[in-house]
């Protein structure tokens, strides 16, 4: 077997690992990274990018089928041409992914090894049975994997995951997306409005990863208003019969039902790649579904010279989270034993959905009610919102009761990834309600909502202030 000796083994070539080689690059010592599978990266190839590509075709649709509203009239019938849609998806998703291929490319020979890397010892890899790898220390950066429910298992072709969707030269005409979470939503509305019939089936009541119980009803019902979206059902069989896929469910009703579709596309969460890495033969701690315990502010594997970087730590499967780790795994795996503990950004969320859904900062149920004061905009009268007919929608802002300073935010609604940067922004310069309200409004625009939002909020934390202000008063004047 092959020998290779390096001060910094990173295994996966996706953005977290990728961002972590830079890191190691930049403090000038040597760095390996191992890929097992295709280079490109899991967003470029088959998640952040393709999915927004097939969105915006979805929301040029959607625009053509709504302009009667302005009485702007497309006489003769709407097409969508299936084969167009996804032939563009492809080539733009592949232009993305050209970028990444052309810095892989430009990496010293030597710095890559290709084949599936698993753990020896806390030091050693083997990967592929065909190169042992011995490193001072490594980077875990594997990325997650989709899961597949029972009923789903073992039914071929189709049974899918969004990385199929985007390799489809044409779109299919019956889908049943399950899992109503992020990527079930974003890809079952975008099918949906492209004209493929598809039902959305959720085993809980949830969609999108919304947590305020406002704001997920108001979603809910825009959603429930468009798609056929069957919230609170169980799967209870699935065959495959005649070039389709026949699927039985039990609805929120207690209603048997046993629909065909052409395709299944699981869209129930993703669970990090643990499995495979021989994590079992280090000296690592493992929960019991094989996880390792690490510092989240370090990143590092408790006591081992090993750091876990992006979705596979199972903290925030994000893109830009990704990103960090890798750079944040990457310096210290370079700068071991002497590791910093890092800063992290305001957490910030966003769906591409019609109404957007976001969150920003601490999730609502993390909050402390007694504590919180929350201020609200529902976007049905928002003058903006109404102009652009996308008046639906609900935001909500959180602040600390006592200092009025903004906690976070979770909304349904137009344009609602830049409201949620602006919200994360604010969060992370650690703004007050008051400091917020003090910056400019321009008119008429989305934000004015945010501002009303803002003004409840600051208009309750006053009046609690007050109260407590009167609370001590009159316990003085007791004594
Ligand atoms: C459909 C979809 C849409 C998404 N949209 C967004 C979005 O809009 N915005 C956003 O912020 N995030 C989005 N995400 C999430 C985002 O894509 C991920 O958070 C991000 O790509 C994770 O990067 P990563 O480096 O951790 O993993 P990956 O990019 O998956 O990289 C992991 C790499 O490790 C390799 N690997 C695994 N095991 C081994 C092994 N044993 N040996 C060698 N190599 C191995 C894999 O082949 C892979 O190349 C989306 C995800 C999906 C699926
Ligand atoms: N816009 C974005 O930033 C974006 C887009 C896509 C994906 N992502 C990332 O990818 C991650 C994974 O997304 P996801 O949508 O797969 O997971 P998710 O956790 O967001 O949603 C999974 C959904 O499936 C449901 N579910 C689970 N098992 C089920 C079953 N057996 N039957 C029916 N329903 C079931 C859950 O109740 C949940 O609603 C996200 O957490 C996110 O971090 C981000």
């Amino acid at each position: 077997m092959k020998q290779l000796e390096t001060d910094v083994a990173i295994i996966g070539a996706g953005t977290a690992g990728l961002s972590a080689y830079r890191a190691v690059k930049r403090a000038g010592i040597r760095a390996l990274l191992i890929e097992g599978g295709p280079y490109g990266t899991t967003c470029a190839r088959v998640g952040c990018m393709p999915s927004k590509l097939l969105i915006a075709a979805a929301d040029a649709a959607h625009a053509a089928s709504q302009a009667g509203g302005f009485g702007v009239h497309i006489d003769g019938r709407l097409r969508v041409d299936g084969v167009q849609v996804m032939a563009r998806v492809r080539s733009e998703r592949d232009r993305f992914v050209g970028f990444v291929l052309d810095s892989v490319h430009g990496m010293p020979e030597d710095d890559k090894l290709s084949g599936h890397a698993c753990f020896v010892s806390d030091n050693v890899l083997q990967v592929d049975g065909h190169t042992e790898v011995h490193a001072g220390r490594i980077v875990i950066a594997t990325g997650s994997a989709p899961n597949i429910p029972d009923p789903f298992k073992g039914l071929g072709e189709r049974v899918i995951v969004n990385d199929d969707v985007f390799a489809w030269t044409d779109l299919p005409a019956r889908v049943l997306v399950v899992g109503t979470g992020i990527i079930g939503l974003e890809l079952g509305q975008a099918l949906a409005r492209l004209g493929v019939r598809v039902t959305l089936l959720n085993r809980s009541e949830g969609v999108g990863g919304l947590r305020d119980p406002a704001v997920l009803a108001n979603a809910r019902a825009a959603f429930a208003g468009e798609l056929d979206l069957q919230l609170g059902a169980q799967v209870t069989g699935a065959r495959l019969a005649d070039e389709a896929i026949e699927v039985q469910y039990r609805d929120s009703q207690g209603e048997e039902k046993t629909e065909r579709y052409d395709y299944v596309l699981a869209a129930t969460g993703r669970r990090p790649n643990v499995a495979g890495l021989g994590l079992e033969k280090t000296t690592a701690r493992l929960d019991e579904r094989g996880m390792p315990a690490y510092d989240a502010a370090t990143l590092q594997l408790c006591g081992l010279p090993v750091f876990i970087a992006g979705d596979v730590n199972g903290a925030s499967p994000l893109l830009h989270e990704a990103a960090d780790d890798g750079h944040i795994a990457g310096n210290n795996a370079a700068a071991y034993p002497d590791i910093v503990k890092a800063r992290r950004r305001a957490p910030l969320s966003i769906v591409f959905t019609d109404p957007q859904l976001a969150r920003v900062g601490k999730r609502y149920d993390a909050l402390a009610p007694q504590a919180v004061v929350c201020g609200e905009v529902d976007f049905a009268n928002q003058g903006r919102a109404r102009i652009i007919r996308k008046n639906q929608g609900l935001l909500r802002v959180y602040a600390d009761r006592g200092s009025g300073r903004f906690l976070g935010a979770e909304m349904a609604g137009p344009a609602m990834e830049h409201v949620a940067h602006l919200l994360a922004w604010s969060l992370q310069q650690e703004l007050t309600v008051q400091q917020m309200l003090d910056m400019p409004f321009y008119h008429p625009v989305i934000e004015e909502g945010v501002r009303t939002a803002l003004r409840m909020a600051a208009k309750k934390q006053m009046e609690a202030e007050l109260d407590y202000v009167r609370e001590c008063e009159q316990a003085v004047n007791s004594e």
